[in-house]
């Protein structure tokens, strides 16, 4: 158990009534200590702003509350929100939707060289309360500052920057091994000044730190879960940032790499850490700890429904717990223990946690009605909403939880956190904690796309030369080839050597289409989550991805036509090959921006794979191969369809030499039935419909790879990582 600073034990019965009661301590007497605690420790730093100096983070009265449609796919969470069950972040029902609270006057903060530990029962708001803390997700109303300083606007963005978050899921591109992961990022987020020698050591430092020496050179895939934290958690670490916040570190670890992992912390938050000046202000989200762990942290914020129902140290939420009549057991586990009183519903399933008061009579007894032993005071009454008490035949149920969320007085800790904002937004000593950089991104664009070209090659090379990719493109370039066996290049084999071309198009863009699509749910989770912490800009990313993976797209194609390309004897000149090769990898461009397009718009898998479907196949069939005579209103669209063009590019290629007629009638209209003569090669790519000059196709080819990507980039710029 950590010793029992007066400060922490002050802090609480300040902002416990019930406490400062039962207490006898006078209240305002409290506030100052608290504040005075505050205070000293604030200005005793020196603040120069840059990454590593302490940080305090306060927030109050933090309010969130998010609008859900009732008759959308979210079905089962309009239906919790508007069933009638006593529930204190209550919803607020309009005509088809309602608007539900997720965080209700949430005030804290958090201080260097400590560990706020934030726990509370699933949906009770931790997610939100990071997401709003880090600047991932907007809040309707409150404060949020760092050292005394307001952070919102445009500061917001550039804090996202400061503040290192580790979220729940560890994302990743999972073909990297964790040297070249951490490697790439000190790339992109040290300071661009630096060396790259320096920016190496800090890796070397992160992975010694996290003890990942021996899995440095593993793929992430290979990776275990408590591996793949730790990575996650380095990654973050890499900016030595001054406040760390984590979501849920410990989930899917055993007790004993969970148990490593907030030691590590602990000590993180005091040292600093190796190689590194200063202490760090560290909050993490925890699904009940062990009895030590929960005792070892420095504070608590307890949340419930969206409300902080205690905040203080881990000694004094016991007793405050005590206060309340409802102490921890001898022998229990602590963190066991207050998640048994505020998990939802104990007034049901534990009835020595009831209170049933008499409307009218205003005595109150349990629910198996005996006296009620726990509450010696009147209940409060509700803050927010006044609903969360069910009304049953006269009487009114209140369950632990909704008792601890009234018995907490949120507005005493706002007010705390209030004044030291003010104090220190006077102070002089108290530098901006933004220091003097304007902006978000420690890296200029050049060395961000440089960065994330050579990032990207290396991972297009995991993800497309795959040995399944490789097979494929083999495999059917034998089939074509078998099934177009060295064509003659005669009247009676213009359509075979047309339809080759139309079905190596289709099959090029369809595959890059679909495989684009199918890769960039991992890939957009991982770009939003850089994106959120200031990694890059998008552009860069977008201009490295397109650069980066044309080399590598062209491989597949390339062994497709190498093999079939020449077992048909399409023809027998090199220079044709090349040409239709690269009019092959401008399909795959074309197919796989469509693809990043649909993948960048539509965030729902299922929808996306309805979306993909239909797009397709409406392409191919408007590319005016399959149905000879289009209606007239849609003649326009074979126009939209990139298989057209591509087939366009290529038959003049092909078609370069005057074609032998040989009476087979294949080209009645030109060669009339005859054996002799020749059909000339204009007249040849007129016959087949073929429009446009070569140029022309390839240009409008470059322009479906180019659209669709920009579109998706716009969609992209548009979308916050914290977004659900
Ligand atoms: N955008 C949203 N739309 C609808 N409901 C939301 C949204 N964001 C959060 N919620 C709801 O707010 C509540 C709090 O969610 P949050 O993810 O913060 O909880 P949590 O305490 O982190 O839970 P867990 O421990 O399970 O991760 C939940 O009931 C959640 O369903």
């Amino acid at each position: 158990m950590p010793p029992e600073s007066s400060t922490d034990r002050l802090a609480s019965d300040t902002i416990s009534k019930t406490n400062a009661d039962s207490m006898d301590i006078h209240k305002t007497q409290h506030s100052v200590s608290f504040l005075d605690a505050t205070d000293v420790d604030s200005n005793d730093k020196t603040f120069h702003g840059s990454n590593n100096e302490p940080l305090y983070l306060r927030w109050s009265r933090l309010h969130k509350s998010v609008q859900i449609k009732e008759n959308n796919s979210g079905m089962l969470r309009g239906s919790i929100a508007a069933a009638p069950v006593p529930q204190s972040n209550a919803s607020v029902h309009n005509q088809g939707s309602s608007q539900k609270i997720i965080l209700d006057a949430v005030s804290g903060y958090a201080a260097p060289g400590e560990v706020l530990a934030m726990m509370g029962p699933s949906g009770s708001g931790k997610t939100s309360l990071l997401n709003c803390l880090s600047g991932r997700t907007p809040y309707d109303s409150g404060v949020v500052s760092v050292n005394g300083r307001p952070l919102g606007g445009q500061d917001m963005k550039r804090l996202m920057a400061k503040i290192a978050y580790v979220r729940q899921a560890d994302i990743f591109f999972e073909h990297l091994t964790v040297r070249d992961q951490l490697g790439y990022t000190a790339f992109l987020r040290l300071p661009e000044a630096w060396s790259a020698q320096t920016k190496l050591s800090e890796v070397e430092r992160v992975i010694r730190l996290l003890r990942l020496t021996k899995v440095a050179d593993s793929k992430i895939q290979l990776l275990s879960g408590g591996e793949k934290k730790r990575v996650n958690i380095g990654t973050e670490l890499l900016t030595d940032p001054s406040i760390l916040l984590l979501d849920e570190p410990t989930s899917g670890l055993d007790s004993t790499s969970a148990v490593a992992l907030i030691r590590m912390l602990q000590d993180l938050a005091k040292s600093g850490g190796p190689g590194t000046k200063g202490t760090k202000t560290i909050v993490t989200s925890i699904h009940q700890p062990s009895s030590a762990l929960f005792r070892s942290f420095d504070r608590l914020i307890m949340l419930a429904e969206g409300h902080v129902v205690f905040f203080g140290t881990p000694y004094d939420s016991l007793h405050y717990l005590k206060t309340q009549k409802v102490g921890c057991p001898d022998g229990y586990n602590a963190a066991d223990h207050w998640m048994d009183l505020l998990v939802k519903d104990s007034a049901i399933e534990d009835s020595t946690t009831t209170v049933i008061i008499d409307a009218n009579e205003g005595s109150k007894k349990s629910e198996t009605g005996e006296t009620d032993k726990h509450f010696s005071s009147d209940p409060v009454q509700s803050k927010s909403t006044g609903q969360i008490r069910k009304e049953t035949n006269h009487s009114v149920v209140m369950s632990t939880r909704e008792r601890l969320i009234q018995a907490w007085d949120s507005e005493a800790v706002a007010e705390q956190m209030d004044s030291c904002v003010e104090r220190d937004s006077n102070s002089a000593t108290v530098k901006d904690p933004l220091g003097e950089n304007v902006s978000k991104y420690n890296t200029g664009w050049m060395l961000q796309y440089r960065t994330l070209v050579h990032r990207s090659l290396k991972n297009s090379r995991s993800a497309i030369f795959t040995p399944i990719n490789i097979i494929k493109s083999c495999a059917l370039g034998l089939v074509s080839g078998l099934l177009w066996f060295q064509m003659s290049y005669t009247e009676s084999r213009v359509f075979d050597r047309s339809s080759y071309f139309f079905f190596t198009m289709t099959f090029w863009v369809f595959d890059a289409m679909f495989q684009s699509f199918m890769a960039f749910p991992q890939e957009r989770t991982v770009i939003l989550k850089e994106r959120a912490s200031g990694s890059y800009r998008l552009s860069a990313y977008f201009m490295g991805k397109t650069t980066s993976e044309m080399p590598t797209r062209l491989v597949l194609p390339l062994l497709y036509m190498i093999i079939s390309f020449f077992m048909a004897s399409i023809s027998n000149k090199f220079s044709t090959f090349i040409a239709t090769t690269l009019i092959s990898l401008l399909s795959v461009m074309a197919g796989e921006s469509i693809g990043l397009f649909v993948g960048a718009t539509i965030y729902d898998m299922e929808k996306g794979m309805t979306a993909m479907t239909v797009i397709s196949l409406a392409l191919a069939l408007l590319g005016g191969f399959f149905v000879e005579n289009v209606p007239s209103f849609l003649q326009w669209a074979k126009f939209v369809s990139p298989f057209k063009y591509a087939y366009d590019a290529s038959l003049p290629l092909v078609f370069d030499d005057p074609v032998p007629c040989d009476g087979s009638g294949a080209l009645e209209g030109i060669c009339g039935g005859s054996d002799t003569g020749f059909a000339q090669p204009e007249e040849v790519v007129a016959y087949l419909g073929v429009q446009g000059s070569v140029g022309f196709n390839v240009g409008i080819l470059i322009v479906f790879g180019l659209m669709p990507r920009y579109v998706a980039y716009l969609a992209l710029r548009a979308k916050k990582e914290g977004d659900r």
